[in-house]
């Protein structure tokens, strides 16, 4: 199960993200917004991040206008691994080395097309499972 969530800046790009999800038969819980009213993305980021420590959700994609503030917010959950990610790259390197559980996008920022590839690497890359990864893994949750 995926946990989504975002602001009003955000939610054009979390419903084109649902289609996608839905479109490849991927389960998702929707924690809002629901609708274009401005609102506040610690609130969302918080909802998405308690669903995934509680391993309600194994994932969780977090969208505001840039990505910034609601990753901030998503990094303030202990055990929380939030990459706020606009390119393929950084996507599949954060699976693989920083084992990130919540990716955050930026609404006002990235295109749909490729907010889709970053999401589909995000969510089929494996973590590497390399030691020196775990290591500094570890080291963030001190
Ligand atoms: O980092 C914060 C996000 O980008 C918010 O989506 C943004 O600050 C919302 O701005 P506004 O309230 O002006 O729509």
């Amino acid at each position: 199960m995926i946990a989504i969530g975002s602001d009003h800046g955000g939610y054009a790009l979390k419903q084109e993200v649902i289609k996608y999800l839905e479109t490849k038969g991927l389960p998702y819980k929707d924690y809002g917004c629901y609708d274009t009213s401005s609102c506040d993305y610690p609130d969302y980021a918080k909802a998405v991040c308690e669903a995934v420590v509680n391993e309600t959700c194994e994932k969780g994609i977090l969208i505001c206008g840039t990505g910034i503030g609601i990753s901030m917010a998503a990094n303030k959950v202990q055990g929380i691994r939030c990459a706020l990610c606009h390119d393929c790259f950084s996507a599949k390197a954060t699976r693989e080395h920083n084992d990130a559980n919540v990716l955050a996008l930026g609404g006002r920022i990235v295109g749909g097309e490729l907010a889709l590839m970053i999401v589909d690497l995000f969510l089929h890359t494996p973590f590497s499972d390399e030691d020196r990864h775990k290591r500094r893994i570890e080291k963030i949750e001190l």
